[in-house]
């Protein structure tokens, strides 16, 4: 059986794992990289390179962030799909470097092994007309391609697959609200199986509260301090994509700090804490709306599947709704597993995030049909 070699780098993290057949054979995940930029990718990438056997492999899977209006499907790289997701850059701007720095480095130590990338945004090309667009001028929008693209798609699609297996539902029949809470956070209405709306728009900058990232703001923060705050435009890139978020509000992107601090007393934590959860659930109300029926939320990523604190506040007050969550089992570890009480009209479940599988998978998809 074939050997596969899957590169997940996300904005604070590069997560590798290889696999044989079926099985995985290696793994690892180095964290908290990215504050220094591409170096130290590149870094982090030679030194999985160099530790893992990697003889004998059929393929890269490649996870990559955004793929624009031109990719919908998992594709083999070549020095034209390379340079389409380096024209992406400015719409991805702490993601798809860090993906580019992957092909790079598996090239190079890899010749002649087929990389093969798998987007975030391909789940999210069925949004329909209504979800992709912004209110704003037609004309512009089509000059410009200013559009919704939506990310994290390879993890709502996993997570909304296994929600419905977990509950013996058929997916064509199940909606489901993901809510992947990662470094990087997105909401998505998941409905019988595809992507009706997901919070992420034309960068992974809108929507939720995350770890360096704003999310939602009123755009008119931007023109304020650049007229009057007399901020570059690059600033305010950076000061939105990372300076902002948890870290904005309270200096620390890591959400086991701010628990950890806020349990202490800490009031900017708090805040953090209140601003990120309540955000959460302002979208679950929303969803809920334009799903009609919710037959499950689903938890996923580093702070959905572990921080009960988190599960247990996005989520509280929403009985009138039909969901809530059990505290004795919001609080119990595992793996996939329904957190809500017995009899709710809506399943509250945790399921942990498996983008490597789903890539390996995809991947073998393009051997097969190349
Ligand atoms: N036990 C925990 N409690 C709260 N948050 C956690 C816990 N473990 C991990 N996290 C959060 O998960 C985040 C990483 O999530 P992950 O999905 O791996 O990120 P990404 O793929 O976006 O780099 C960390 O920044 C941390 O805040
Ligand atoms: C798209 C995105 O935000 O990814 P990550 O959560 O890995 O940063
Ligand atoms: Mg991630």
């Amino acid at each position: 059986m074939s050997r596969i070699l899957v590169l997940n780098c996300g904005s604070s993290s590069v997560k590798w794992r290889l696999f044989d057949g079926p099985d995985t054979v290696g793994k690892g995940l180095v964290e908290r990289v990215g504050t220094g930029g591409p170096a130290d990718h590149d870094a982090a990438l030679s030194e999985i390179m160099s530790a893992a056997d990697l003889s004998g492999l059929a393929a890269v899977g490649h996870r990559v962030v955004h793929g624009g209006d031109r990719f919908s499907a998992p594709t083999l790289v070549t020095d034209e799909v390379f340079a389409a997701v380096r024209d992406l850059v400015p719409l991805a701007p702490l993601h798809n470097p860090a993906n580019l720095t992957g092909i790079e480095v598996a090239r190079r130590l890899l010749p002649g092994v087929p990389q093969v990338a798998i987007f975030d945004t391909a789940f999210h090309r069925t949004m329909p007309a209504w979800a992709r667009a912004y209110a704003i001028d037609t004309s512009v929008a089509g000059k410009w391609g200013i559009q919704r693209y939506g990310f994290h798609g390879t993890s709502h699609a996993y997570v909304s697959r296994r929600t419905a297996a977990l509950l013996d539902r058929p997916v064509e029949h199940t909606n489901v609200i993901t809510l992947h809470l990662g470094n990087g956070a997105s909401a998505c209405a998941v409905a019988g199986g595809h992507s009706l709306i997901t919070s992420m728009g034309m960068s992974p900058l809108e929507g939720l509260v995350m770890g360096t990232r704003s999310g939602d703001i009123d755009p008119t923060i931007i023109f304020h301090l650049r007229r009057v705050g007399g901020l570059g435009v690059d600033e305010i890139d950076d000061l939105l994509n990372r300076r902002s978020g948890l870290m904005g509000l309270a200096g620390d992107n890591d959400m086991r700090e701010i628990e950890a601090r806020r349990d202490a007393g800490d009031e900017a934590a708090t805040l953090a804490f209140d601003v990120y959860c309540q955000r959460v659930k302002g979208y679950v109300g929303a969803y809920a709306a334009l799903l009609g029926r919710v037959d499950a939320v689903t938890f996923t990523a580093g702070v959905g599947e572990n921080s009960a604190p988190v599960r247990e506040a996005c989520l509280a007050g929403l009985d009138p709704f039909g969901i809530a969550v059990d505290p004795d089992r919001n609080a119990a570890r595992g793996g996939e597993r329904v957190i809500s009480p017995d009899g709710a009209r809506v399943a509250v479940c945790v399921i942990p995030t498996d983008e490597e599988l789903e890539i390996a998978t995809q991947t073998r998809t393009v051997l097969a049909t190349t």
